[in-house]
């Protein structure tokens, strides 16, 4: 799914307004059905509803979500910012509202806030995609009366006061702690920042028609990963297939008190479909390779406890090198090798990536495409720190370009950053994957998709999207508390029959 910055949307509903054509109160009348589908449906009317309207088209989309709640026995008091002028739609809407409702108060001062009790359910219909800056004097005070009830807060679009891409951070802006955010059509970007995780704690898109053309024409580099989005195509399998029709991976992977990271990454490519899977790996992880994993081929170096070369690497069609491989001076200069001679494509990880960050500019040296797959740490390492997600997202953008590589950056809504600048957000996976080895398992399910002939685009949001999906179903057999790399591992069959059954 193609998402946009705030103001694009803003021009997402002027098309629809002008060549669905609908007019702009039908279209926020028909946003608003969408906002009271989903309320009734999880609120029974007995709780009082109290709804709290801005200025602009954000307050309309309360006063008529007011409406249609009142026509149903809701028990609503609504409550609208005074202001020097409302949209066009807000006054439509309160005359409608005025006529089914005397429940309207305008609050011009502190005094007029109604008590909130801890049973009641606020509706947020303040601020939306309008915000041009912080929120200041009376809607700042109306802000902290909300956030400092214990009342459950249903936020319209975006919660008050957060901007929809870039906010301050910390933010020292009055926002919305919102319970629930219903955003219409699209995701804001900043539901991806983890900062913004108090205002957000849980969202969801409501489809309200606009226009396809706009969607399409409108050019955005970010896009959201869901079910829909993943071409089940490319995960065909012929009716003749034989094992050399999958691919080959070579899985250069751990060290001496490391050996399970290799396993799981082994492990993990071969559940991903890869017809055969090579593991590289030092001496003493021969019989524990052997072991664990016995579909894939064993290969030693001449090192004991970890890896100093590489193999002829002719007959792979993708490598996976760094999960628990340490980060010894034999193993920095066999990767350096390694990425100025390869011409197969390669997943690097872990240990692998720390070693790069010690001579950044290696990367440009790479003869065959690259995904890097690095949790914040590691990217922090590699690239710099940054002062918030979104700086740091940027600076992803910046270098995938740069470096002409895939940057896979780890963590809620995983970002997978391409090189030509589009940012690929996931939505599947789950804080209980927080653990260790879980990311051995991602590098894994990648290299395998991209030894099967993805295209490393393919690969790289494939492969999250699927590991995060194993680590839903896994979390929903085992809770997250207790969840494991290994459980994931378990979940990577599931999450693929789930992919391919749609
Ligand atoms: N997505 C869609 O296609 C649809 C969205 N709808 C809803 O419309 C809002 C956006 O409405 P808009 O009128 O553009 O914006 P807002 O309601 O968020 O607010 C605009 C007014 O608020 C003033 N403003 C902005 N920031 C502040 C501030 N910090 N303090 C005080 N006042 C502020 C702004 O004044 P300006 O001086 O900046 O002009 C405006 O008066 C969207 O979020 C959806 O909820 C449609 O209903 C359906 C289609
Ligand atoms: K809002």
């Amino acid at each position: 799914m193609k998402i946009f910055r705030t103001e694009q949307v803003k021009y997402i509903d002027a098309y629809t307004i002008q060549n669905e054509p609908i007019a702009s109160i039908d279209l926020m009348e028909r946003a608003a059905h969408a906002l009271f589908g989903w309320f009734r449906n999880r609120f029974h009317n007995n709780r009082k509803v109290i709804i709290f309207c801005g200025p602009g088209n954000n307050g309309g989309d309360g006063l008529a979500l007011a409406r249609m709640l009142l026509n149903v026995g809701y028990n609503v008091h609504t409550y609208y910012l005074s202001s020097k002028s409302y949209s066009e739609d807000f006054n439509t809407n309160l005359v409608r509202l005025k006529e089914a409702s005397s429940s309207i108060y305008m609050i011009n001062s502190p005094k007029d806030f109604p008590k909130i009790e801890p049973d009641d359910i606020i509706v947020d219909a303040l601020f939306g995609s309008g915000l041009s800056r912080p929120i200041e004097g009376l809607a700042a005070d109306l802000i902290s009366s909300i956030n400092s009830s214990n009342a459950l807060v249903v936020a319209i679009d975006i919660p008050s006061g957060l901007f929809g891409e870039e906010n301050s951070v910390p933010n020292s802006n009055p926002v919305v702690r919102a319970s629930y955010c219903l955003s219409l059509q699209f995701p804001k970007i900043a539901f991806f920042m983890s900062e913004n995780e108090e205002y957000v704690k849980d969202w969801r898109t409501l489809p309200i028609g606009l226009h396809p053309d706009a969607i399409e024409q409108t050019p955005s580099p970010y896009f959201y990963t869901t079910l829909s989005d993943i071409s089940t195509n490319l995960l065909n399998q012929s009716k003749f297939a034989h094992k050399g029709s999958f691919g080959h991976v070579l899985i250069m992977a751990g060290s001496y008190s490391m050996m399970g990271a290799a396993c799981l990454c082994s492990k993990a490519s071969i559940r991903s479909g890869v017809g055969l899977a090579t593991l590289y790996i030092p001496k003493c992880g021969y019989e524990i390779a052997q072991t664990a994993v016995p579909e894939a081929l064993a290969l030693t170096d001449s090192n004991d406890t970890h890896l100093t070369n590489y193999p002829d690497l002719n007959k792979f069609s993708a490598i996976c090198v760094g999960p628990g491989m340490g980060q010894d001076t034999e193993t920095a200069s066999m990767i350096r090798s390694l990425i100025k001679n390869s011409t197969k494509p390669l997943v690097i990880d872990a240990d692998g990536l720390n070693l790069i960050s010690k001579n950044i500019d290696l990367l440009q040296e790479l003869k065959a495409p690259a995904i890097l797959t690095p949790h914040p740490g590691e990217f922090d390492r590699l690239f710099g720190k940054s002062s918030s997600s979104w700086e740091q997202l940027q600076k992803a953008i910046s270098m995938a370009q740069r470096y002409g590589v895939i940057i896979v950056l780890k963590g809620a809504y995983t970002r997978v950053v391409l090189p030509n600048g589009e940012v690929h957000f996931n939505s599947t996976g789950n804080s209980g994957m927080a653990t260790g080895g879980s990311g051995d398992v991602l590098s894994g399910v990648i290299a395998g998709l991209l030894a099967r002939g993805l295209e490393p685009k393919d690969a790289a949001i494939i492969g999250v999207f699927v590991h995060g999906l194993a680590g839903d179903l896994a979390a929903d057999d085992f809770g997250k508390v207790s969840l494991c790399a290994t459980d994931i591992l378990n979940y990577i069959c599931k999450a693929f029959q789930h992919l391919t059954k749609k």
